[in-house]
């Protein structure tokens, strides 16, 4: 629908498009229940785990659509091999597998499933915490080595105990539920919590230090971050009461692994039960086979989205995903991208195109780039958000003189204005126009083209500069500006006619603001078919009498977008 949300493939022509099936790489263990929403002609579905770095390199370029778990590694380097990729979808919530910012540079989206595991890993965090109270993993050791040890596995019970959660998001929320239910106080810290549901949770919310001080059992359940990289150290578990337990379903690094060793070693820590590792699998990693080992920890291998039922969910929520963008409709969860509800992209959708042709004529047509530019939307198109909007402005801005190696969509659009040195200022004015909705493109020199949609939603143009003008920006288009006298007409389409170009359409544009001089001028535009428009033929125009200048703007073949004598 907007090539500002789904971006075409530059390599990639409508009909190539209609040719060829869209390649979709399934790179991890995913639930078959969840191909589904991907059984259609249009899409090729091929499974392929295991992959290495450098067998995922040669391969990628094949593909439209990569789908992930946690244990393929998205790096920047199979991005870059990644030359007709669109999207990268996430079969469960975290994405430090994925590169998210080399994958914006390029234009690639991020899909992931927010809501698919959370009761899953909530699940498996109670089973975690019983687990450390009641020493389940050494008593399951134990037993299949035929020892009977009743005595020296004594636990404790949880009911009564303080939980201290760190992040209070949706798997932190629904563990609080289900500790709040077995009789536990919860107390939570999360710089992003909503009191409102703390409340209706019945849990207490605190700063770090306070849950730590207080926690009998704490669980984490925060992203992997640079703020959180080993956010539980030898200080933090310092802090905490002596004979405490500790659970990490979230992830590996938010726990400094030799630390929790020490502490365990001393007794201060009486037991620890995880899910996750800084490396997956641990083995080759000394200091997670250290912790492993030790008596008091329980482990799972990453097992928190590990149900059928998540597994279903997740893999639906991403290739519904997958299969909408593939088809140019809107993601629900883009990770690197904003969400923009279907009636307002209907809305956009025309805009986009207008706005594209609009900044392709600004560049062609006034061939500078002044230091900053305002769009601004007049009129009900004031009300939408205008994500793709910008992203189409600085499409249409670059396309001419940009070597085509990236996209440019709502994914990227930002880097690459900046990259540019393009600044945009958007302004919003709901008051009426003539026109229902108008956009303005207008550089801070006062250079300035408008546009709108018609009803049938055809874009036009109906300002460029000082002149008022009405045309449809489509195909390959003549501008001559040229002294308002009378037979100027006839000689430019005497010029073109012995080309063998045919005119289509023609319209005069008056000047209408400020000064055309003492004769006055106007520009001619004139749509063209039959042919290319030789630098010659605009050479002759030119040099006619009473012409000041001529260019051709190609509005369909973006290589090409502008070729011109002086205007
Ligand atoms: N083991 C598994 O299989 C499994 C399954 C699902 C989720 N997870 C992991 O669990 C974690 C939580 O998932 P979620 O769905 O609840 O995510 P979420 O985004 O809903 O919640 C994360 C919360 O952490 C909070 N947070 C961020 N930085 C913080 C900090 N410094 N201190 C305190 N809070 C902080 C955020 O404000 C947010 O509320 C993620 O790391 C996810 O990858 C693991
Ligand atoms: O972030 C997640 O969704 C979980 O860690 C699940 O990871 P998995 O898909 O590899 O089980």
């Amino acid at each position: 629908m907007s090539a500002y949300l789904m971006p075409l493939n530059p390599r990639e022509t409508p009909d190539s498009k209609m040719a060829t099936k869209s390649k979709i790489l399934i790179a991890d263990p995913l639930s078959e229940s969840g191909l589904t929403p991907l059984q259609d002609p249009k899409f090729q579905i091929d499974i392929k785990t295991g992959l290495s770095e450098a067998q995922l390199c040669d391969i990628i370029g094949e593909y439209s659509a990569l789908v992930v778990r946690s244990e393929t590694k998205v790096t920047a380097k199979v991005l870059s091999c990644a030359k007709n990729l669109k999207i990268v979808g996430r079969a469960g919530v975290g994405v430090d597998n994925i590169d998210v910012n080399a994958a914006t540079k390029l234009g690639i989206m991020v899909v992931n499933s927010p809501d698919g595991n959370v009761v899953a890993a909530a699940e498996l965090t109670l089973a975690l915490i019983l687990a450390a109270a009641r020493n389940v993993g050494r008593a399951a050791e134990g037993m299949k080595a035929k020892k009977w040890e009743r005595k020296k596995l004594v636990g404790i019970q949880v009911q009564g105990k303080v939980l201290g959660i760190v992040g209070f998001g949706k798997v932190g929320q629904h563990v609080a539920r289900g500790a709040v239910g077995m009789g536990m106080k919860v107390i939570a810290t999360d710089p992003y919590a909503s009191a409102t549901i703390a409340a209706r949770l019945n849990v207490k919310l605190a700063t770090l230090q306070e849950v730590l001080q207080t926690a009998d059992f704490l669980t984490l359940h925060t992203p992997l971050l640079a703020s959180t990289k080993n956010m539980i150290n030898e200080k933090q578990l310092a802090a905490m009461k002596p004979g405490h337990s500790i659970i990490n379903v979230a992830r590996g690094g938010l726990i400094d692994e030799d630390a929790l060793l020490k502490s365990l070693e001393s007794g201060h820590t009486r037991a620890a039960a995880l899910d996750v590792f800084p490396q997956e699998p641990p083995f080759k990693s000394s200091s997670s086979v250290a912790l492993l080992s030790h008596p008091n920890v329980v482990s799972t291998p990453h097992l928190g989205a590990s149900t059928s039922e998540a597994q279903h969910a997740v893999a639906v929520d991403v290739t519904e995903q997958i299969r909408d963008v593939l088809l140019n409709q809107l993601p629900r969860s883009a990770v690197n991208a904003p969400t923009i509800n279907s009636s307002d992209l209907e809305k956009i959708t025309p805009y986009t195109q207008l706005i594209e042709k609009m900044g392709l004529l600004y560049t062609a047509h006034f061939k500078h780039q002044p230091p900053s530019y305002e769009l601004i939307f007049s009129g009900s198109i004031a009300s939408v958000p205008t994500a793709p909007l910008f992203a189409a402005l600085i499409n249409g801005l670059t396309k001419s003189i940009s070597a085509r190696g990236t996209t440019v969509n709502v994914v990227n659009a930002k880097l690459v204005a900046k990259e540019r040195g393009i600044v945009v200022h958007e302004k919003k004015v709901s008051e009426d126009t003539t026109y229902s909705s108008l956009v303005t493109v207008k550089g801070t020199n006062g250079d300035i083209i408008q546009g709108f949609c018609s009803e049938g939603s055809f874009p036009q143009i109906v300002r460029i500069g000082d002149f008022e003008t009405n045309f449809v920006p489509q195909g390959t288009v003549v501008i001559a500006r040229n002294f308002d006298r009378p037979g100027m007409i006839g000689v430019v389409g005497r010029i073109l006619g012995g080309e063998g170009l045919n005119i289509k359409n023609m319209s005069v544009a008056a000047r209408k603001f400020g000064q055309g001089g003492k004769e006055g001028d106007a520009l001619m535009i004139l749509s063209v078919d039959g042919g290319k428009v030789r630098e010659g033929a605009l050479r002759e125009i030119e040099s006619t009498n009473g012409m000041l200048g001529a260019q051709v703007v190609s509005f369909d073949s973006p290589p090409e977008a502008a070729i011109s004598a002086k205007l």
